[in-house]
């Protein structure tokens, strides 16, 4: 099968968080199985060249329309670890890309409906005809609909669309200059109720609800965040247009690349290690509490890796740090916080903790950091107030570090509580779960992983390795997005 993939992020050229993982990660697997697999990407001029090899044009003039006239794009094409990427640049006053940052601009609706416009041109022009066009979160949701009630006519009839929502929470709006900037035109048309008028608010058009409409398929990263979406306000208000399509939508669980996060190879870990060498992570926690000049004693380390932003549950966070600190563990912190509000608490807190030898907060963003944390730390905590899969946790069960988490989203479907899950045997559990979403809950999780850690290390010690005997790689999520793949070029 020819697969195209079509994102606005892939790790490790770049990355925000999750999504750029799981578009690399899900393209070598296709790979890996015998399909051709294509990124498209925005060139943006803050992108890690350093992961791009041989870098060079591939699409010259590159005319997109745009608002009646046309912007000039130019193409590039290179290998990102082996993956063959397109990166479109724009050459235009608008500089959509060329802004120093991935997101958080006023006009990223329009940068990526320009950028969803371009990478359909560019499939038109160059005479690319996948089999299957492979979307990812709101920056692409118009693709689909342009597929559909445009490009169809062009010549791409028989090109199939899956659409995967990594998280319900940005949904991306527009308004009628959407229409008329992409060609769609038609408001009266586009503003209706079953095609891309938001749910609640009249005046939008929603990008993420365009996606769900129009695509073939329709996928989350978790079965059980799947079910949350549809049936809970934890789909930001787009259950009733998922409950509408339910039978194009489902939930399928994300993988990790396991040539990338995998302590047995990993190259920005001093001491590489496995289930049977265990003892070498030590090491790993040694040089972790160097580098961040910790107290170079016996202790645990519990760490948190991620976005902080509402979603990741910060005044969780916050409290786990206090908490950690009050039992006599250590904490380590790395994360970037996009809004300043919490920015500044995080700011104001690592000032604060400034002198303490048990606490290390690096705030910003630290791809090699964050695999020397993974690998260093006893504990990773997890404690999201919605989290459609969560990559932390699984990578954290990989390097033998036992993951608390709160028991939501795929969350749910991933760790297993060491005392209280009754579905599973004792020697198949690997975490601890909480569900509530205050102080209390957390620390009735972390106080028996720490506890356990202090009073019974050996059963702390197998139960982390029964953790890295889990298989949370792309084998098996490989395989059922190429049914679903299959399943859409053959029933429509
Ligand atoms: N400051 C920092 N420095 C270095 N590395 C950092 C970092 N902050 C985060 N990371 C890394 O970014 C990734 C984050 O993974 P998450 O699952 O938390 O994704 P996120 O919430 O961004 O994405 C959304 O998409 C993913 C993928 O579908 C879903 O798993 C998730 O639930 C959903 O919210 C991990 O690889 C982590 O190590």
């Amino acid at each position: 099968m020819y697969i195209v993939q079509i994102a606005s992020e892939c790790a490790p050229v770049i990355k925000a968080g999750g999504l750029g993982d799981v578009v690399y990660g899900l393209s070598r697997e296709l790979e890996i199985r015998g399909h051709c697999v294509e990124l498209i990407l925005p060139k943006y001029d803050c992108m890690r060249y350093d992961h791009i090899w041989g870098l060079h044009e591939a699409y010259r003039n590159l005319s997109v329309p745009w608002y009646g006239g046309a912007i000039t794009c130019s193409v590039e094409c290179g290998w990102v670890h082996g993956r063959v990427c397109f990166f479109i640049e724009p050459h235009s006053q608008d500089n959509f890309f060329n802004r120093g940052c991935y997101y958080g601009c006023d006009d990223d609706n329009m940068r990526f409906a320009f950028f969803s416009k371009a990478a359909l041109e560019f499939l038109l022009q160059s005479n690319k005809r996948p089999d299957v066009i492979h979307c990812h979160d709101w920056q692409t949701g118009l693709i689909p609909v342009m597929l559909h009630e445009m490009y169809k006519y062009y010549g791409m009839e028989y090109q199939r669309a899956c659409y995967t929502i990594h998280n319900f929470k940005h949904q991306g709006m527009g308004g009628v200059e959407t229409l008329q900037a992409t060609g769609l035109n038609r408001p009266e048309y586009y503003f209706q109720y079953d095609k891309l008028r938001d749910n609640f608010n009249p005046f939008a058009l929603n990008f993420m609800k365009a996606g769900i409409v129009y695509s073939n398929a329709v996928t989350t990263v978790s079965p059980n965040h799947a079910w949350e979406a549809r049936t809970s306000e934890i789909g930001c208000g787009l259950g009733h247009t998922l409950h509408l399509h339910q039978d194009k939508f489902q939930g399928i669980l994300n993988g990790i690349d396991y040539d990338f996060w995998n302590p047995e190879v990993d190259r920005y870990i001093p001491s590489n290690y496995n289930k049977d060498t265990f003892d070498k992570k030590f090491d790993n926690k040694k040089a972790l509490q160097e580098r961040l000049l910790l107290r170079q004693e016996d202790k645990p380390i519990v760490a948190y890796i991620g976005r902080l932003d509402n979603q990741k549950g910060v005044h969780l966070v916050h409290h786990a740090i206090y908490y950690a600190l009050n039992k006599g563990a250590q904490f380590v912190l790395l994360g970037s916080a996009t809004e300043p509000g919490i920015n500044a608490q995080f700011q104001h807190e690592k000032q604060f903790l400034n002198n303490n030898p048990d606490v290390h907060l690096e705030l910003g963003f630290n791809e090699e950091l964050s695999h020397l944390i993974y690998a260093g730390a006893d504990m990773i905590v997890v404690p999201s107030n919605f989290e459609p899969c969560g990559l932390t946790q699984m990578i954290g069960l990989k390097y033998g570090t036992v993951p608390i988490v709160r028991g939501v989203g795929g969350l749910v479907n991933t760790v297993f509580d060491r005392n209280y899950d009754e579905n599973l045997p004792p020697e198949k559990r690997n975490g601890f779960v909480f569900y509530q979403s205050d102080n209390a809950a957390l620390e009735s999780a972390m106080g028996r992983a720490i506890d356990l850690w202090n009073y019974s290390p050996e059963e702390f010690r197998e139960l982390a390795i029964q953790g890295m005997e889990y298989d949370y790689s792309w084998n098996i999520p490989g395989g059922e997005y190429v049914e679903i793949y299959d399943w859409i070029r053959h029933k429509w």
